[in-house]
């Protein structure tokens, strides 16, 4: 993943170990990978391989003990106070008590100075017409599915324009014709407003789908084995699901992730697993 630019997302030799004495867990070994800016590139790994971590450390929730990540050249804090940093949890998080619209608003309203700061946020409305919920604007979450939900915390995180959005399993919970109908829908506001997105997984499939590149960590401790490129036209609908070079693409990461499978319980035998 060579850039001319500087990296949306700078991850070198992070390292993150949990706990301390006999409860130590590493969590992150050393973790290296760029994501040049408006690339589209999914994490993915055994459970408990540091995927969530390695969000966590991006996004300035937690700092590394050794190595460094910066986003946009500047530390993640400093890239958060900036707006740079869009976040969607597993589950949509929204206020039970504010309608759709105002909740995918709320950050708007909230970071007015700094968003004037930067590119105009677009108008939420046509984002959530766009994403299939103009007739839930003014409905109260409780009213939707939970696909419904999750698609409007989608629409939230665009709001303020972030350069980076982080997701994390998104879509896990969700079966899997909603999971498409959202993935195409992701698809379609990554490409208009050319965000660069760091996406978590489980499915081989849909990381293939989604991404430029798919980052496979090993089992923890958790390190980058492998950084598959997905050179799949675009856009991906249906279609890609006949051809020949998805598939190998999936076989591939599968083989990927064997070996990462592999190599743990190899250093586990030799008593290296924490
Ligand atoms: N706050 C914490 N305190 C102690 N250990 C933690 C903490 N957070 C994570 N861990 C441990 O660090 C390791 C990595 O956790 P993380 O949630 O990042 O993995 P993951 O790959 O996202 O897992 P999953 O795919 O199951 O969601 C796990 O062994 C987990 O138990």
């Amino acid at each position: 993943m060579e850039q001319a630019t500087p990296a949306a997302i700078e991850v070198s030799a992070a390292r993150r170990v949990y706990g301390y004495g006999a409860s130590t867990t590493v969590a992150l070994g050393a973790v290296d990978f760029t994501v040049a800016p408006g690339r589209f590139v999914s994490l993915i790994g055994p459970s408990g391989c540091g995927k969530s971590t390695v969000l966590r450390l991006v996004a300035g929730l937690e700092t590394p003990d050794a190595g460094r990540v910066l986003v946009h050249g500047a530390t993640p804090a400093d890239a958060c106070a900036a707006k740079l940093i869009g976040f969607v949890p597993q589950t949509p998080a929204l206020l039970p008590w504010l309608s759709v619209l105002k909740n995918v608003t709320l950050p708007q309203r909230i970071n007015r100075k700094a968003s004037k700061r930067r590119a105009p946020h677009p108008d939420m409305r046509e984002l959530l017409r766009k994403a299939g919920l103009g007739d839930a604007m003014d409905k109260l979450p409780a009213q939707l599915s939970g696909g419904m939900q999750q698609r409007a915390a989608i629409v939230r995180a665009f709001g303020l324009r972030p350069e980076v959005l982080l997701m994390d399993e998104p879509f896990s919970s969700l079966d899997e014709f909603t999971r498409e109908s959202l993935q195409d829908q992701l698809l379609g506001l990554w490409n208009e407003l050319a965000t660069t997105v760091l996406f978590v997984t489980h499915s081989v499939s849909e990381a293939v789908r989604l991404s430029d590149a798919v980052v496979v960590m090993s089992a923890r401790p958790g390190r980058v084995v492998d950084v598959v490129e997905i050179d799949l036209p675009r856009p991906r609908g249906e279609r890609l699901f006949e051809k020949r070079e998805f598939h190998a693409y999936e076989d591939l990461i599968r083989d990927r992730l064997r070996g990462a499978w592999r190599s743990a319980d190899i250093a586990k035998a030799g008593g290296a697993g924490r």
